[in-house]
């Protein structure tokens, strides 16, 4: 439990102007003001609609720290959402002001960030690091790196994370950075790119009350000693988090029943019959007079709240807020820009390499549990199937084992999926504020793969390729290496695109077992192509990656050696050479119908494979935003 006051917290005004940092510093935005926001949706199973947001106005100033308070289900996420501009497929009225004025999507995305709930922190990153990688990411080479180095620097100190820097963000096995201490850099890192209004979703949320306060605080200086906007939705505030806001928005059922300053609270409440008991947490009690979900008489707590909304629409309160819309309407000033240097896009995929990089030696759930589950594969392999000899009685075990190595590795590519989803919401959360896209992000999931799938398909063959007795030549070692790594590739890639597609662990984990389970059906060892029934031959046999790398490990296998018949000369095969009691392994081939010469050809459909899985991949993450 943290229990420690931040440093500013006891000092005077002069410490907390210490925190201001030139680069955080807002001049720009003066006001956000908002008039009349609706937002409307359908009620299912009928035609008519229900109001989750009804006719909310306000008006925030530069330095001020607003709490969005309700009960569960007010619709604070929703104005939250309305007010930072991620509101999709959804009926909105009413309109947003920055400075008197309306603003464009882009340039409001500009001048703000979003904190979500979740924080998406890279857990095998220092402090440090996971800011250093931001400001990389969001700012690219606009900056230098000495001022790189200063923005990080002041952040850390804003946010007291000096003595924490190079801690990791920890991991599910190795502990690190505690829940408020995450929380303050997940703010800090929002913060790299100079918002000027920063919007958080429930930013105390799983914290106990010591931290809360404690990430509050620290994000309360910033927010004064910069003087930015800071919109904070927020559940239950203890006493001492409640007091550290400036003003309070409070919400119920989409209404909104009170806004103003915080000193001003009580004195509002009192005037129309709530007087707020002293010794009493503010915010429980407002909550609770508004609360009608788990009041005992549900009628008495509808009507009561009813009368609060209808008091504060008519209050005078409302009607100079109203006037001071309308007042910062008329005194419109224009929201410049500062001048930033221009970014360099190609940089970004090197950076999330580098990035990926350092997460994944560090992580061992990256690769190194994959890594280990492969060798397990290995050596369970190379010793069920040992020392197979060039007897007919070999051939068998040989397709099999074929199979195994082939049908069984791509399947187990479904464990990537894990560290696939996390990457995926870093990335989502990356995106929507604006530091990238999904072509960076594709690119470099890519050839972060590579070396690791590269050293597993070495890895495994080095074990299991001798040990079984496959065909013992540098050459046909070097094509069993090819095949299984473009089979790892074209696994991975699937897991990437249904991952992409269908972002939760269960389902991607049910859809890529299922179609991996039907690549092995029709891929050519349990049903011979000649008799697959001509559903399954026209279509899945073609994008069945797993038939190309069986086909191609077979054709290594059995188009170099020749097999005894052994005694009695009962060859179990028909080749031209059962007159010499030998099997010729062009014969084993010629029952599956494959031919030879034609690596060339599988290897490049493959790789279209593998290409068609990513296209499609950056297609999904392109069109879908959550
Ligand atoms: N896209 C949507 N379609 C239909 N109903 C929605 C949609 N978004 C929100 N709602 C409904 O609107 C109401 C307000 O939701 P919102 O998430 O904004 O509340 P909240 O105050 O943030 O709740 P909580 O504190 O529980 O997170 C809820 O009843 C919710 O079910």
């Amino acid at each position: 439990m943290e229990t420690t006051k931040p440093e500013s917290q006891h000092g005077t005004l002069a410490d907390v102007e210490a925190l201001a940092d030139a680069h955080l510093l807002n001049d720009t935005v003066q006001t956000l003001s908002f008039d009349s926001l609706t937002v409307t949706v359908p009620v299912k199973g009928s035609k008519e609609e229900k109001k989750i947001l009804d006719n909310v106005s306000g008006i925030i100033r530069a330095g001020e720290m607003v709490a969005l308070m309700g009960p569960s289900g007010s619709g604070k996420t929703t104005m939250l959402n309305l007010l930072a501009g991620r509101t999709h497929k959804i009926a909105t009225s009413g309109k947003i002001f920055v400075n008197g004025g309306e603003l464009s999507k882009t340039k409001f995305r500009k001048i703000s960030s979003y904190v979500e709930q979740e924080d998406h922190l890279i857990g095998s990153l220092t402090a440090r690091e996971t800011l250093d990688f931001s400001a990389r990411l969001a700012l690219s080479n606009s900056i230098t790196a000495a001022e790189r180095k200063r923005r990080i620097d002041a952040l850390l100190a804003s946010f007291g994370l000096v003595g924490n820097q190079t801690t990791l963000v920890g991991t599910p096995i190795r502990r690190g950075l505690s829940g408020g201490q995450k929380r303050r850099l997940g703010v800090a890192s929002s913060l790299i790119t100079c918002p000027k209004i920063l919007f958080l979703d429930e930013p105390t949320s799983g914290l106990d009350s010591a931290a809360s306060y404690e990430v509050m605080s620290y994000l309360k200086n910033v927010c004064k000693s910069n003087k930015l906007i800071v919109i904070c939705s927020i559940h239950q505030p203890s006493t001492s988090t409640f007091n550290l806001f400036d003003s309070l928005y409070l919400l119920s059922q989409g209404k909104m029943c009170y806004s103003g300053s915080l000193p001003e609270t009580r004195e509002y409440f009192a005037s129309i019959g709530h007087e707020i008991p002293h010794f009493y947490n503010p915010a429980e009690y407002l909550l609770d007079i508004i609360n009608v979900d788990f009041a005992q008489d549900k009628q008495a707590a509808s009507e009561q709240l009813q009368v609060i909304q209808s008091k504060w629409n008519s209050s005078e309160k409302l009607s100079a807020i109203k006037d001071q819309i309308v007042e910062a309407q008329n005194g419109k000033t224009d929201v410049v820009l500062e001048a930033q240097g221009k970014t360099t896009q190609i940089l970004i995929p090197v950076v999330l390499l580098h990035r990926s990089f350092v997460k994944s030696y560090r992580d061992v759930f990256a690769y190194g549990v994959r890594i280990a589950m492969y060798m397990g594969l290995a050596i369970m392999m190379g010793t069920v199937w040992l020392r197979l000899s060039t007897h007919q009685e070999s051939i068998q075990p040989f397709i099999n084992a074929i199979f195994f190595g082939s049908a069984f590795m791509s399947f187990m590519a479904v464990a990537y999926i894990p560290a696939f989803l996390e990457d995926r919401a870093t990335f989502i959360k990356e995106r929507n504020n604006g530091l990238y896209g999904p072509t960076s992000f594709i690119i470099a999931n890519f050839f972060i793969g590579v070396p690791y799938l590269f050293l597993i398909a070495i890895l495994f063959s080095v074990v299991s390729y001798w040990l079984s007795n496959f065909y013992p030549s540098g050459t046909a070692f070097l094509y069993w290496v090819m095949w299984l790594f473009l089979d790892l590739l074209a696994a991975e890639s699937l897991v990437v695109f249904v991952s992409s597609l269908f972002p939760i662990f269960v389902v991607s984990l049910a859809l890529t077992a299922f179609l991996n389970g039907l690549w092995m059906s029709v891929g050519g060892f349990l049903v011979s192509p000649r008799i697959l029934n001509v559903f399954w031959k026209y279509w899945a046999r073609y994008i069945d990656y797993q038939s190309y790398v069986f086909q191609g490990m077979m054709v290594n296998e059995f188009s170099r050696r020749n097999y005894e018949c052994g005694e009695g000369c009962h060859c179990m095969y028909s080749t031209p050479l059962e007159d010499k009691c030998m099997i010729d392994g062009d014969g084993v081939l010629a029952v599956y119908g494959y031919k030879t010469g034609k690596n060339g050809e599988w290897a490049g459909i493959l790789v279209a494979i593998i290409v068609g899985y990513r296209l499609l991949s950056w297609l999904v993450l392109k069109i879908k935003r959550t």
